[in-house]
């Protein structure tokens, strides 16, 4: 597993704003090395600001957008047309706005949409939609380029809570959460096996409410009592911060291997 390494910008502009900025870095990268490359979105206010100032940036042309696969590290499982959908923010925010792919882009099911209201079924077809875009060496999720993971104040991640059955699974890639505790309840979530595929794991968060969480995870936490905890990816695992989100640490940035 990779070392965690931390960086620390003065404030969540500043943080969402060089993280757009090394998005079009390491996409371009990668298509340059490969001829295409992936990205995981993550829902929530910074996720979804990145995302914003990636659009605002002159340096978005950089990337061919006709040859990046978008998926999303989790959703809420509410109807299509609804703004607390991940998707349809990151549509406003961005996607909306370059040159995507539609076929390369991969929301995962609304609760109006093919399964109806059944997040089981909705989760099965999601993990099968990574496997059949996975490529022959990847098993069976692709080798994500690099996935975006927003952190709660108690230190979930995508759409896995602490002490839930979505922290343990070790088998299935995608899951079905009920009673979540953030709202809205239902939702569907990528757990660590298919988090844990992505090449680098960006873990990007702001404000003191989430200083506590960055902390105990950095501390050496227990991925399933602190999910971000468990977030790693193969190559790197970058925790982005602002000074708040960072201020529990210790003045503690660079590599951290706990
Ligand atoms: O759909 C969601 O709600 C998320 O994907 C969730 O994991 C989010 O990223 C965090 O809760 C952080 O959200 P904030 O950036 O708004 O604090």
């Amino acid at each position: 597993m990779s070392a965690n390494d931390v960086v620390v910008h003065d404030d969540e502009d500043i943080l969402t704003a060089a993280c757009a900025a090394r998005l079009v870095t390491r996409l371009t990268d990668a298509q340059a090395a490969r001829g295409s490359a992936s990205v995981v979105l993550t829902g929530g206010g910074t996720g979804i600001a990145i995302l914003e100032q990636l659009r605002q940036s002159p340096a978005k042309d950089a990337i061919d957008w006709s040859r990046l696969d978008v998926y999303w590290g989790d959703e809420r499982f509410v109807p299509a047309g609804d703004d607390e959908r991940n998707d349809k923010q990151a549509r406003e925010a961005l996607l909306d706005h370059v040159g995507v792919d539609p076929a390369r882009v991969h929301p995962m099911a609304p609760s109006d949409g093919e399964f109806g209201d059944d997040p089981d079924a909705a989760a099965a077809a999601y993990a099968g939609i990574l496997a059949a875009n996975a490529g022959p060496e990847d098993g069976d999720v692709p080798a994500f380029d690099v996935l975006l993971l927003g952190l709660g104040g108690e230190g979930h991640v995508a759409s896995i809570f602490p002490d839930s059955q979505a922290a343990s699974e070790d088998r299935r890639r995608v899951v079905a959460v009920r009673d979540s505790p953030k709202p809205p309840p239902t939702r569907i979530s990528l757990t660590f096996p298919a988090i844990r595929a992505a090449a680098e794991v960006w873990l990007v968060t702001a404000g003191e409410a989430k200083a506590d969480a960055v902390a105990l995870a950095l501390g050496g936490a227990s991925e399933l009592r602190l999910p971000a905890a468990g977030a790693r990816g193969r190559s790197r695992t970058l925790w982005l911060l602002d000074r708040a989100a960072a201020s529990k640490l210790g003045g503690l940035t660079g590599s951290v291997r706990p």
